[in-house]
C-alpha cells in the first residue's frame, strides 16, 4: 500500500464549491478497486488550505490502474478546476513508526486486566475438565495452563508481553496445538464452555465487548482446530496476534 498526499491552497472564496467538487469527486473515487481509503482535511490555522490523503494498493496501480481505468474520467472532471491550486502530490511509504494512541480502553483493561483474565481461565478448566467430550485432551494439563492461557488473553487483548517474554510467545501456543486433531464438535464446546466462564466470573456483557472477545475467540479456536489437523504445515514463527473492538468501539456516554 502507498498513501498519496495531495495538498491543497484555494481562495477561501471558492473553499465550499472545493469540498462540494471532492464530495461529488469521492464516489468515483471510492468506487475504484485501487482506492482502499481517502480524507479530506482542512486546516484551522489556515482555511483554504486542504490535505487529501489517498491510501492506494500501490503506486502503479494508482498511476496505471487508476489513471486508465474507468472511473478517472468521472474523478477528474469534478476536480479539474483546482489542479492548479496543487502545492504538493507525492507518495509517501509507511514507516515501521505507526500506532494507536489511549484515546480507546484496550479490550484486557475493558475486561477487568490479568486478575479477571486469571479469574475466566481458572472457571473454564474446572469446567473444562469435566467435561465428557474435551476433558480428556486436557487429562495431562500442566497446572499453570490457566495462567498461562490468561497472560496469552492478556497479551492478545493488548496487555502486557508476558506471554511472548517468558512462555515462548506464538510458536510455543502453537506446538501445544500441533497433531492434537481438535474435532469441530471439541472445538464447538472449548468455545461455549468459555462464554459460559465469561458469563460466570461477570466479565462486562455489553455488547461491544462480548462481539470483540467473540470475535477473537472464534477466529483463535479455527485456527487451533485447523493447525492441529494431521498434516497441518502453520507458519512456526509469528507475532502474538493483537485483537482490538473492531467496528464497534465501546460505548462510553458522554455527558
Ligand atoms: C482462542 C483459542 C485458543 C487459545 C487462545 C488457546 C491457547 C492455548 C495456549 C496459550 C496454550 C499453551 C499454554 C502453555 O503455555 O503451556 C494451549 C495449549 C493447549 N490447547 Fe489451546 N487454545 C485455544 C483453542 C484450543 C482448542 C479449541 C482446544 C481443544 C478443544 C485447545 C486445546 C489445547 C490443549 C490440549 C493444550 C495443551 C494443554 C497442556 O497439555 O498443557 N486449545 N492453548
Amino acid at each position: 500500500m502507498i498513501v498519496e498526499y495531495i495538498r491543497y491552497r484555494v481562495d477561501q472564496a471558492d473553499a465550499s464549491e472545493f469540498e462540494a467538487a471532492y464530495g461529488r469527486a469521492a464516489v468515483p473515487l471510492a468506487a475504484a478497486p485501487e482506492c482502499v481509503d481517502y480524507e479530506l482535511s482542512r486546516c484551522v490555522d489556515e482555511p483554504g488550505w486542504y490535505v487529501l490523503r489517498i491510501t492506494w494498493t500501490s503506486a502503479d496501480d494508482h498511476l496505471q490502474g487508476f489513471r486508465n481505468g474507468e472511473h478517472f474520467g468521472a474523478f477528474f472532471a469534478e476536480i479539474r478546476p483546482f489542479v492548479q491550486r496543487i502545492e504538493e502530490m507525492r507518495h509517501y511509504e509507511r514507516t515501521a513508526v505507526h500506532g494507536t494512541g489511549s484515546s480507546v480502553p484496550t479490550l484486557y483493561e475493558w475486561a477487568g486486566g490479568a486478575e479477571a483474565l486469571e479469574r475466566l481461565t481458572e472457571a473454564f478448566y474446572t469446567q473444562v475438565l469435566q467435561d465428557d467430550l474435551i476433558g480428556p485432551l486436557f487429562a495431562g494439563m500442566d497446572p499453570g495452563h490457566p495462567k498461562y492461557v490468561a497472560m496469552w488473553l492478556a497479551e492478545v487483548f493488548g496487555g502486557p508481553s508476558r506471554y511472548s517474554d517468558e512462555r515462548g510467545g506464538y510458536q510455543h501456543m502453537l506446538t501445544q496445538h500441533l497433531g492434537k486433531g481438535i474435532t469441530e464438535p471439541q472445538r464447538r464446546r472449548w468455545v461455549s464452555l468459555l462464554m459460559d466462564a465469561a458469563d460466570q466470573v461477570g466479565l462486562p456483557d455489553d455488547p461491544e465487548f462480548r462481539a470483540a472477545f467473540f470475535g477473537y475467540i472464534e477466529w483463535g479456536t479455527r485456527l487451533a482446530f485447523a493447525n492441529s489437523q494431521p498434516g497441518a504445515e502453520p507458519p512456526t514463527q509469528a507475532p502474538v496476534p493483537r485483537w482490538g473492538w473492531g467496528v464497534a468501539p465501546p460505548y462510553i456516554p458522554h455527558s
